[in-house]
């Protein structure tokens, strides 16, 4: 059982085309299904401790490796029964069936078990399960002590993070071979509980993988505050919001933070580290400016526009959030040719690019491509991708983060990474990641204040 950070994602079509590379030689489907089949056996057995497990077989390959996994749990002289949704199907279901050889219960009269562990359907859903099959799943689940699906819950599409009906929440789900996008994606990621890799041999390859530890920037002997990055926050009308990205950027570790804003709005509020001055048409003239953060508290007047406008034509690596993400054009955005990273959450991203109509992945990597920008679709699934294609899924970090202001601080802490000169998309990964630590270590009902100041302890 793996942990999945910073493994490739694969989307149905990446897994059909790595599965037929992986039969070559004597390496059959056969032979996959057997190695999934002991590799989940291995799996259960650790954690069931011994309790009575029950598992689900459809009528497919999903179904097989069921039937392979039980017949394995037998004989390691475990308490094991079958229950099956339907007769087996495919060629790979009617050899495994033969395999287990036991007795089969039907689906609606099965006991429950403590263990419960379905392989109903995986990735060959094609529809929303019948409502006998989603109640005998229900009725299972919630007598079960310990619920394990395997390679995706029954009724979870592949792809794109839908739930086709009633799906139980599940505690550990068991991803066959590789990651695949709704492993990530909402809302089907809520029902998996932890998610692991069970590696069957198939060699996986993808321009989309999850979030993991990025080698965040370090000063050494020779570091000074510049070089350590340089990050101006241009302010609007509220200046709340864009302290709370320059107190995040210090805090994340970059070596200066300048705040600019109107004559009489910046104040002389703590901390006294950051370094505020009224926001001028040269401002941005300081050459060693690494990193331009504008949107947090910005509003949306004339004021506003012109100040994108100046961030825009000023050719310095741009963030671009919050309101400005309201105001800005994208043929404007393709001209401004350093680099930049756009961090909308749900509502901005389809008022820049429409509604998703298709899924999260695809959705913002269409994005990037159309923006020229690293696009950061924030939320409980937060999505990074690249203009070449690349991205990253990220696991939900905590749903205390839907409180105001934590926006803000995850643009001030991806300004850091920027200033110190991470590439776009490392610098959107290690920001996400810094600002999703922080967030599991405040545990419940934290401030945005607070998650700015952990972003410091994340550090050490
Ligand atoms: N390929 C490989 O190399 C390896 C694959 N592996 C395993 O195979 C799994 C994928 O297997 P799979 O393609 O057979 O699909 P699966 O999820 O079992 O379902 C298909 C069956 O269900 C049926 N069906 C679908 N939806 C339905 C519905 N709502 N209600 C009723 N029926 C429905 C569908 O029938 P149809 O849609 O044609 O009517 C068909 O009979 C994958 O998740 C992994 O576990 C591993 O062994 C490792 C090697
Ligand atoms: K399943």
């Amino acid at each position: 059982m793996i942990p999945i950070d910073g493994l490739p994602v694969l989307t149905a079509a990446e897994m059909h085309a790595a599965e037929q590379a992986a039969m070559v030689g004597e390496v059959t489907e056969a032979t996959l299904m057997d190695r999934a089949g002991s590799a989940i056996a291995q799996a259960v057995a650790r954690l069931a401790a011994g309790r009575e497990i029950l598992v689900l077989c459809g009528p497919g390959n999903n179904g097989g490796d069921g039937y392979i996994a039980a017949a394995a749990l037998k004989r390691q002289g475990l308490a094991v029964r079958v229950a099956a949704s339907d007769a087996p199907r495919s060629t790979g279901a009617c050899r495994a069936a033969a395999i287990w050889g036991g007795a089969v219960e039907a689906l609606d009269r099965a006991e429950p078990a403590p263990v419960f562990v379905d392989a109903i359907f995986g990735t060959g859903l094609s529809r929303s399960p019948s409502d006998e099959i989603q109640n005998a799943l229900a009725r299972l689940a919630e007598a079960a002590w310990l619920r394990i699906a395997v390679d995706l819950p029954t009724g979870v599409a592949m792809d794109n993070g839908k739930a086709l009906g009633k799906v139980p929440r599940f505690d550990v789900t068991l991803a066959l071979g590789a990651v695949k996008p709704s492993h990530l994606l909402q809302p089907a990621a809520s029902l998996m509980g932890q998610v692991r890799l069970l590696d069957i041999g198939v060699a996986t390859r993808s321009h989309a993988r999850t979030l993991t530890r990025w080698h965040l920037p370090e000063p050494d002997a020779n570091s000074h505050k510049y070089s350590r990055g340089m990050v101006a926050v241009i302010a609007g009308s509220m200046s709340g919001a864009s302290e709370l990205t320059a107190l995040a950027a210090l805090r994340a570790g970059a070596g200066y933070v300048l705040h600019l804003a109107s004559a009489g709005v910046s104040g002389s509020a703590a901390p006294h580290a950051v370094v505020r001055r009224d926001y001028t048409a040269d401002a941005l003239d300081e050459d060693r400016i690494g990193a331009v953060v504008i949107g947090p508290g910005l509003g949306r007047d004339a004021d506003a526009s012109a100040r994108l406008e100046a961030a825009l034509s000023g050719g310095r690596p741009l963030i671009i959030d919050g309101d400005a993400l309201r105001l800005v054009e994208l043929g404007t955005l393709a001209k401004h040719k350093a680099p930049k990273i756009l961090t909308p959450h749900g509502g901005e991203f389809t008022h820049l690019f429409g509604e998703v109509t298709d899924d999260k992945l695809s959705a913002t990597r269409r994005a990037a491509r159309q923006s020229g920008a690293v696009v950061v679709h924030k939320g409980a699934d937060t999505v990074i991708a690249a203009p070449d294609g690349q991205a990253i899924l990220c696991p939900e970090a905590s749903p205390w983060l839907s409180t105001a202001g934590t926006g803000d601080v995850l643009a001030g802490a991806i300004g850091a990474m920027l200033a110190a000169g991470l590439e776009p998309l490392a610098a959107a990964e290690a920001g996400v990641w810094l600002h999703a630590q922080a967030a599991r270590r405040l545990g419940k009902a934290f401030i945005a204040d607070d998650l700015a100041d952990a972003l410091s302890a994340v550090r050490g």
